[in-house]
């Protein structure tokens, strides 16, 4: 499924709840444009986070099963099928974001509910999961006290080049930077972040040389530098991603940087939104463009198509993918489709090309 094929394949993490039963695909037919095909595609609790390797060949998912939570592992055939690998559980809730590097070596986790970041090596004959070899679990809290009660990591992911590991606490303010020592996590830096701002999602510029960060308790997003040979961030700058006349909750969930390093977009779960952001490309630093709505409720993530025509986003609530095209020159989106139901959406990931 390559650039210039018409027909992209998707998948939909979810939340097994109400009709939901796993993890969902769908194809993307970018010359009429189209969502369609909507099935089923693997049968499991909770597969939230979704994560795709480089090569596509396998996909790993976040698991919930009974009173265990892991990583489940499936290798995606050329008809873009799942196939049941293995799973790596350990007591307890699941966690809530995963990431492999681009040379399928480790899969890395980040638990909400525990406050920890764990580390899987990947078998490389096969692509299973092996138990994890390293977990950290953070502490402390901050000023929310609903939120911030104890730890609570939010995402983890490889920097560019795949050095160390950027891992976001929301429940303690702090973006943290680990080394993997031969599968150990070992901590090199910390950032610390307005407190009460619980930050949630990160995404680097192509350059290497900045990375955004999405707020979930304050809505911003916030433009950092980032040091790749010491793996420290420095706050640049902070910007709301809602409008300053909207007063009702609104939670702050997923950001996306284009490969052209040219916009930045993020989504609002409450004002139910996606806002636009353009990059300068010498300081880093945004500048708001557009809020367009996301046409259903709680839109937790979304995602650009390797192509970046396309963007899909997903209403957690509503139960509705969107479609629309992006244009590439204004980084303004345009709606196309809002009737794609898939029940309990939560993110979007398509195959690489
Ligand atoms: O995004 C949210 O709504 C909140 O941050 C939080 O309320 C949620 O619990 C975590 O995302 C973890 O959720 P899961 O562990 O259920 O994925």
């Amino acid at each position: 499924m390559s650039k210039s094929s018409s027909s992209l394949k998707g998948y939909v993490g979810t939340y097994t709840k109400g009709d939901s039963v796993g993890i969902y695909s769908f194809t993307l037919n970018t010359e009429i444009p189209e969502i369609k095909d909507v099935q089923v595609a693997a049968e499991l609790g909770n597969p939230t986070y979704l994560t795709i390797s480089k090569d596509n060949q396998y996909l790993y998912s976040v698991i919930k099963d009974g009173d265990k939570g892991g990583v489940a592992a499936y290798s995606i055939s050329d008809q873009g099928e799942l196939h049941l690998l293995n799973s790596q559980l350990t007591e307890g809730a699941s966690p809530c974001h995963v990431s492999i590097d681009n040379e399928k070596n480790y899969v890395v986790t980040a638990n909400y509910h525990k406050g920890t970041v764990e580390l899987y090596p990947v078998n490389k004959e096969n692509g299973s999961v092996s138990p994890s070899s390293s977990t950290v679990q953070h502490e402390g809290f901050g000023p929310n006290k609903d939120r911030q009660e104890k730890p609570h990591v939010h995402y983890s992911g490889f920097t560019p080049d795949e050095k160390y590991i950027a891992v976001i606490d929301l429940g303690i303010d702090k973006l943290i930077t680990y080394a993997n020592n031969d599968g150990v996590l070992e901590e090199v830096s910390t950032l610390s972040v307005q407190p009460g701002s619980g930050p949630r999602h990160l995404e680097f510029h192509p350059n290497g040389k900045h990375a955004y960060l999405m707020t979930e308790l304050s809505s911003e997003v916030i433009t950092l530098s980032y040091d790749s040979e010491s793996g420290t961030f420095e706050e640049i700058q902070s910007l709301s991603t809602i409008p300053a006349d909207f007063t009702e909750n609104n939670q702050g969930s997923a950001i996306h940087v284009t490969t052209d390093g040219r916009f930045v977009y993020v989504s609002n779960r409450g004002h139910n939104s996606i806002a636009v952001f353009s990059v300068n490309q010498e300081s880093g630093e945004l500048t708001f463009i557009e809020h367009t709505s996301t046409e259903g409720d709680w839109p937790r993530d979304f995602e650009l198509d390797p192509s970046e025509r396309f963007v899909v986003a997903s209403n957690q609530e509503s139960g509705n993918l969107v479609l629309y095209t992006r244009d590439e020159t204004t980084g303004k989106l345009t709606l196309i489709q809002s009737d794609i139901s898939v029940p309990f959406p939560v993110c979007v990931k398509f195959l690489n090309d």
